[in-house]
C-alpha cells in the first residue's frame, strides 16, 4: 500500500490508544477520570444512599449498533418509560443506551476493577438526567448529567437473557451495521442484589466527558466461555477492510485523585 496509507494508519492506532487520548482530550489527565480501581476497604458506607430504583419497560428497545468501538442497544428516550432513580442520583435519568467493554482473554476485558481484580466483560447501562436538561447531548457536557450503572461479568454459567443479545451478532458483525431490536428488558441482565459503589467520573471513551456519577455493582452476572468468544467475533473493521476482531475495548483504570468512593452496604 502506498507510503501515504501507511503513515495515515500508523497515525491513527498510534493517537486512537488510550495513552494517546490526552494529546487530543486534554480532560484526559482531569480530576475525574474513569474507570477507577475500586478498593472495597476505603469505601465509606453512606446510609444517605437511597435504594436504587430502576424500572424498564422492554417496549423502549429499539435496535443494536456496532459502532466501531462496541456494540450498543439503543432506547427509545422521548419519554420516562425507562427510568433510573435513587441511589445517589436525584431526580429522574432516562435510559439512553447500554454497552460492553471485553478483553482478548477471560483474565481481563472489564473498566472498573475491584482491588486489582479484573473481570472478563463489563456492562455499561447509560442514563441522562432528563429532569434536568432537555437532551442526551447536552447532559453529557453537565458534571451532573448522565449516570452510568456498570455491572460485572464473571465466567459461569451460560446467561440466557445474554444470548438474545448474542443471537443478533451475525447482523451486526462489521462496524456500522445495525439491526432492529425489540421487546428486551435489560433489567433481565441486573444481578439478584443492587448493593452498589457510587463516584463522581466520566466518559471512559473520547470526549471523556466529565459528566458521568458511576453506579458499580458488587455482585457480578455469568456469562459462559462460549458467549465470551461470541463477543470477540465481532470485528472493529468495516466491511471491505483487513477484519480485526474487536476485543480489548476497555480504558486501563484512572487515578482517584481526591475523590472518595462511597458504598451503600456495609
Ligand atoms: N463507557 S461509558 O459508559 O463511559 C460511555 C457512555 C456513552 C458514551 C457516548 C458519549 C457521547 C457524548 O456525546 C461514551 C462512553
Ligand atoms: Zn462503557
Amino acid at each position: 500500500i502506498s507510503n501515504y496509507a501507511v503513515i495515515f494508519y500508523y497515525y491513527y492506532f498510534v493517537f486512537s490508544g488510550p495513552d494517546k487520548w490526552g494529546d487530543h482530550f486534554p480532560i484526559a489527565h482531569g480530576p475525574r477520570q474513569s474507570p477507577i480501581d475500586v478498593v472495597p476497604s476505603q469505601a465509606r458506607y453512606d446510609p444517605s444512599l437511597k435504594p436504587l430504583s430502576i424500572q424498564y419497560d422492554p417496549a423502549t428497545a429499539k435496535g443494536i449498533l456496532n459502532n466501531g468501538h462496541s456494540f450498543q442497544v439503543d432506547f427509545v428516550d422521548s419519554d420516562d418509560r425507562s427510568v433510573l432513580k435513587g441511589g445517589p442520583i436525584s431526580g429522574i435519568y432516562r435510559l439512553r443506551q447500554f454497552h460492553f467493554h471485553w478483553g482478548s482473554s477471560d483474565e481481563h476485558g472489564s473498566e472498573h476493577t475491584v482491588q486489582g481484580v479484573k473481570y472478563p466483560a463489563e456492562l455499561h447501562l447509560v442514563h441522562w438526567n432528563s429532569g434536568k436538561y432537555p437532551s442526551f447531548g447536552e447532559s453529557a457536557a453537565q458534571p451532573d448529567g448522565l449516570a452510568v450503572v456498570g455491572v460485572f461479568l464473571k465466567i459461569g454459567n451460560a446467561n440466557p437473557h445474554l444470548q438474545k443479545i448474542i443471537d443478533a451478532f451475525d447482523a451486526i458483525k462489521e462496524k456500522g451495521k445495525q439491526t432492529s431490536f425489540s421487546d428486551f428488558n435489560p433489567a433481565t441482565l441486573l444481578p439478584g442484589s443492587l448493593d452498589f459503589w457510587t463516584y463522581d467520573g466520566s466518559l471512559t471513551t473520547p470526549p471523556l466527558l466529565e459528566s458521568v456519577t458511576w453506579i458499580v455493582l458488587k455482585e457480578t452476572i455469568s456469562v459462559s466461555a462460549e458467549q465470551m468468544a461470541r463477543f470477540r467475533s465481532l470485528l472493529f473493521t468495516g466491511d471491505g477492510e483487513a477484519p480485526c476482531h474487536m476485543v480489548d475495548n476497555y480504558r486501563p483504570t484512572q487515578p482517584l485523585k481526591q475523590r472518595k468512593v462511597r458504598a451503600s452496604f456495609k
